[in-house]
């Protein structure tokens, strides 16, 4: 693996962007090996840890020196690091020779950085802002006001019995503030054949990718009232799609102009409070594959949604990223169209005040109406054909990897990079193969996608 790919890799760990000289810097201090290195720099710009002095030039020219600092450090693995100018890295697919040649990182002392203005977040409250700013689009009333009202009694008397998500991140056990469960629809397989996918033994698969790594029983179908909500919701995606630029990379299976964007599977989310929240992640491809369109329904107590472009790291001098607002409304579908996992972050951040929600109708006819302070969310999403859990590479653990994009070196659409990455330590105590695969395309016989059909032209 080249140091390109070293360094990319260490920048999709990161939650927070470090400069090249100083991943470059970890790198060298973990002997190539990218899972320490992001380690390192997420401990080190942790706030309440204790800072490690910088080292100057003299550190770099003197491996004594640099030794001389390390006792400031609380990280044993960095104690028994050999020093930078000697070492070599260890690279994860057994290549010997050295990743970094520290000469020309001081041949390129870093320059005064120059950093575009900051900009304050921006609150999106039309559809038509939405779809200005970022690739989504928001729907603010998309089911029958009635159907959403049962479809929210539903999910919440359901989600009594969800769990949140629980994985290891490096070394520390982290869970989830808010409840999770994964369904799978009973609907015919997309590809044309008629096996009936919710008792496949793939979908439970697919599930454990949903719960972070951690093996789960058979997803539950979707309930009757998501089955009704999901044939609108279908429709509206569909008829979006067409209106798009396609990526090249996206699913092209469907006949005719049919984009063929078909929910077959479904994560629910429950927020109870405004203290429950998820942090900016952006969604693992695994099953989605590259440039998923995902349709997002808000039920309930309404929430900001958050979204953040991650900016590419050839232009991390030139613009910064700002954080779009979208609140969101009970009834509300916001699609993340092609793109947006690529390109965006997103959350829900904890909100001090909520408007409490009330229900239109009750329960039952001539019953109680009583507010609620929950939010439910469901993702309808599509597993493509071409990346069923079945065809999902399974690394040196034997467990099934996950699918990641490289969100700081985007390209074109067609030749973006994409990793399978080992997934294992999410549920062995932080400890994988560390496997780093570029996933091909053409390799490994997957799609048909739109990049065919214009070559076709
Ligand atoms: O609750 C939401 O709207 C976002 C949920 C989400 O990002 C996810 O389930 O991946
Ligand atoms: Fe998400």
């Amino acid at each position: 693996m080249d140091t390109e790919t070293l360094l990319a890799i260490v920048e999709t760990l990161l939650d927070v962007t470090q400069s090249k000289e100083a991943i470059m810097e970890a790198l060298i201090e973990h002997d190539g090996d990218p899972e320490a290195a992001a380690r390192y720099l997420t401990r080190k710009s942790r706030p309440t840890e204790k800072k490690r002095p910088r080292a100057d030039l003299t550190g770099w020219l003197k491996p004594s020196s640099a030794k001389k600092l390390k006792p400031s450090i609380s990280d044993p693995q960095l104690e028994t690091t050999p020093v930078a100018s000697t070492s070599r890295a260890r690279l994860p697919e057994g290549e010997t020779k050295p990743v970094v040649d520290l000469m020309t990182i001081l041949k390129q002392p870093p320059k005064p950085e120059k950093t575009a203005p900051k900009l304050p977040p921006l609150m999106l409250s039309t559809p038509e802002h939405v779809a200005e700013h970022t690739p989504c689009t928001l729907h603010p009333s998309i089911l029958p006001p009635e159907l959403a009202c049962r479809l929210f009694y539903a999910m919440v008397d359901l989600s009594r019995r969800w769990n949140r998500n629980k994985w290891w991140l490096f070394d520390r056990i982290v869970e989830s503030p808010h409840r999770t469960s994964f369904f799978a629809r009973a609907v015919a397989a997309v590809d044309g054949s008629a096996a009936d996918q919710a008792d496949n033994a793939q979908w439970q698969e697919s599930a454990r990718a949903w719960y972070n790594g951690r093996i789960a029983e058979t997803p539950a179908l979707f309930p009757p009232e998501m089955e009704e909500a999901c044939t609108i919701i279908e429709r509206v995606v569909n008829e979006e799609i067409k209106k798009r630029i396609r990526f090249p990379l996206e699913w092209d299976g469907g006949s005719g102009d049919d984009p063929a964007w078909r929910a077959n599977v479904a994560a629910s989310n429950c927020y109870e409070g405004g203290k429950e929240s998820v942090g900016f992640h952006s969604d693992q491809l695994t099953c989605l594959g590259p440039y998923p369109t995902i349709a997002s329904l808000s039920l309930g107590t309404r929430r900001v949604f958050s979204l953040r472009e991650v900016i590419p790291s050839d232009e991390a001098k030139s613009r910064r990223a700002r954080t779009f607002n979208v609140p969101l409304p009970h009834n509300s579908l916001t699609i993340m169209h092609a793109s947006c996992q690529e390109r965006f972050k997103h959350s829900i951040p904890p909100q001090p005040a909520l408007d409490m929600y009330r229900p239109a109708f009750p329960r039952m006819p001539g019953g109680d109406i009583e507010s609620s302070n929950c939010r439910i969310n469901i993702t309808f999403r599509f597993y493509r054909p071409d990346f069923l859990p079945a065809s999902v590479p399974r690394c040196k653990c034997n467990v099934p990897t996950i699918l990641r994009p490289d969100m700081k070196n985007r390209v074109d659409g067609k030749t973006d990079r994409y990793w399978w990455t080992c997934y294992a330590g999410a549920q062995n105590e932080g400890k994988g193969c560390n496997l780093w695969q570029t996933m091909d395309m053409k390799k490994e016989g997957r799609g048909p996608v739109v990049a065919d059909r214009l070559s076709a032209l």
